[in-house]
């Protein structure tokens, strides 16, 4: 297994181009199960997570090609040979559980292994399941399976979620366009990559009103066309990459960047003393000299403070002056990060969904393990402001929704290289 050797090397200072947003291409290429015609997406990111996808959406008979270097995905879903997501895919990525409700739309049926707990969570599916069972699917688990159909086609009905779930709201939205009649989802979630999803359902000629905020209405039509659609800016590797000069100092520009995307994160870097300034297509981030304060973080869903930059923001916390609360309020598990970055001199308790962490003056290098996605690359910001070399081993973790880690952050003048396992 490959791992990333960083060095810590001082301020950093130039410009990151920021990829599509790996969230809504998840949720925009099965949207292409919909439709007999083709659906092409621009500004794809090139993932491994999207590899999955790809693997999943041909496994049902989709054609999906890659183009112009993993950039732009063209897929045609006109004969569809099977509605069954097997588990050796699914069981790679949750995000595969969002095939579950345009099969079910387009086909009628569908039967999607459930995806099972991971590291950071159980995440259940049972918001999903309620949503489109309310929609007139019946559903049922056997063998590991969700077995969904509904003979006489889904009708719109009033769907009102406990919880505002990101992909429950993506199931139930998907499913909806091809409903009989009108759906709206009450409680609806609002993240960006909902309006993403939204706006690319709209150009397949879907009528859906109301996206980005908690109530979601879409009238059902008998079919959607095909459409080209430009992935939305990944809000959630911009944030990580505004976080590596906000610890390392310096000045770097996130290009296609937009503050919109991320709100209440900039606020909470400007408490801490960080200063941001938007441009035309981008923010620019810069952090001068001084230790930087510490801010206490909840998260929350959009528009609060996003989990998925819960890892990065306290790697940034570690060094800041004073202490800081952080409360973890999307999912059960996820202080994974917390003793890795203990092994690199942080001081931070963990009791519950809380976490203490007290600013040292300097993290110090050391191998450290990564336990998912987004506390692999926290593991990384903090190698860039420890004193000598972290070794950031089980990377795989990384390749899911970081592209061209390496190229990106060396490009602004850190030290830091992969080195690959024979
Ligand atoms: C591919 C993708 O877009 N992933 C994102 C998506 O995940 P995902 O769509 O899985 O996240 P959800 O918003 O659904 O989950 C949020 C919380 O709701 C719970 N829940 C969810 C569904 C359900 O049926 N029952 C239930 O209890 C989950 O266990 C979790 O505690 O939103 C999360 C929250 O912003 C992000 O961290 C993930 O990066
Ligand atoms: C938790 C994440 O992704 P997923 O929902 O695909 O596991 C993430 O992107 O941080």
């Amino acid at each position: 297994m490959d791992s990333i050797l960083v060095t810590g090397n001082g301020p950093l200072n130039g410009q990151i181009p920021i990829a599509g947003a790996k969230n809504a291409c998840l949720t925009l290429m099965p949207a292409t199960l919909l439709s007999e015609e083709p659906l092409t997406l621009t500004n794809a990111p090139r993932l491994s997570d999207i590899k999955t996808m790809t693997l999943l959406l041909q496994s049902l008979g989709a054609e999906v090609s890659s183009l112009q270097d993993g950039q732009v995905l063209a897929m045609s879903s006109h004969d569809l040979t099977s509605h069954i997501a097997d588990y050796e895919i699914v069981r790679k990525m949750r995000a595969s559980n969002l095939v579950l409700g345009p099969m079910l739309a387009r086909l009628g049926q569908a039967v999607v292994s459930l995806p099972g707990g991971c590291a950071i969570g159980a995440r259940p599916m049972d918001l999903h399941i309620h949503g489109l069972e309310a929609l007139g699917a019946e559903i049922e688990l056997k063998d590991g399976y969700l077995h969904a159909k509904a003979p006489k086609g889904l009708k719109g009905a009033v769907v009102e979620l406990s919880f505002a779930s990101v992909g429950a709201t993506e199931n139930i939205m998907m499913a909806a366009t091809l409903a009989k009649g009108t759906t709206v989802i009450k409680n609806a979630a609002r993240e960006p990559e909902i309006v993403d999803l939204a706006d690319c359902l709209r150009k397949m000629g879907a009528q859906i009103d109301g996206d980005g905020s908690p109530e979601i209405t879409i009238q059902g039509v008998d079919r959607l066309h095909g459409a080209t659609h430009q992935v939305v800016t990944d809000r959630i590797e911009l944030g990580t990459y505004m976080l590596a000069p906000a610890i390392c100092g310096g000045e770097v520009e996130l290009l296609g960047g937009r503050r919109s995307l991320l709100e209440s994160f900039c606020e909470k870097l400007e408490a801490a003393g960080i200063e941001i300034t938007e441009g035309n297509n981008s923010l620019t981030v810069s952090r001068k000299n001084g230790r930087i304060r510490a801010v206490d973080v909840v998260t929350e869903p959009f528009p609060g403070f996003p989990t998925d930059l819960q890892a990065q923001m306290m790697a940034l916390m570690c060094t800041a002056e004073g202490t800081s609360m952080l409360e973890e309020k999307i999912f059960e598990n996820r202080f994974m990060h917390a003793p890795e970055l203990v092994r690199m001199g942080a001081q931070i308790e963990v009791h519950g969904g809380h976490a203490t962490v007290t600013g040292v003056e300097k993290l110090k290098g050391a191998p450290v393990m990564a336990t998912d996605l987004r506390a692999s690359v926290s593991l990384i910001l903090a190698g860039l402001a420890a004193e000598g070399e972290t070794r950031v081993s089980r990377v795989y973790h990384l390749d899911r929704g970081y592209e061209h880690v390496v190229r990106k952050l060396s490009g602004v003048g850190a030290k830091i290289e992969r080195i690959k396992e024979q």
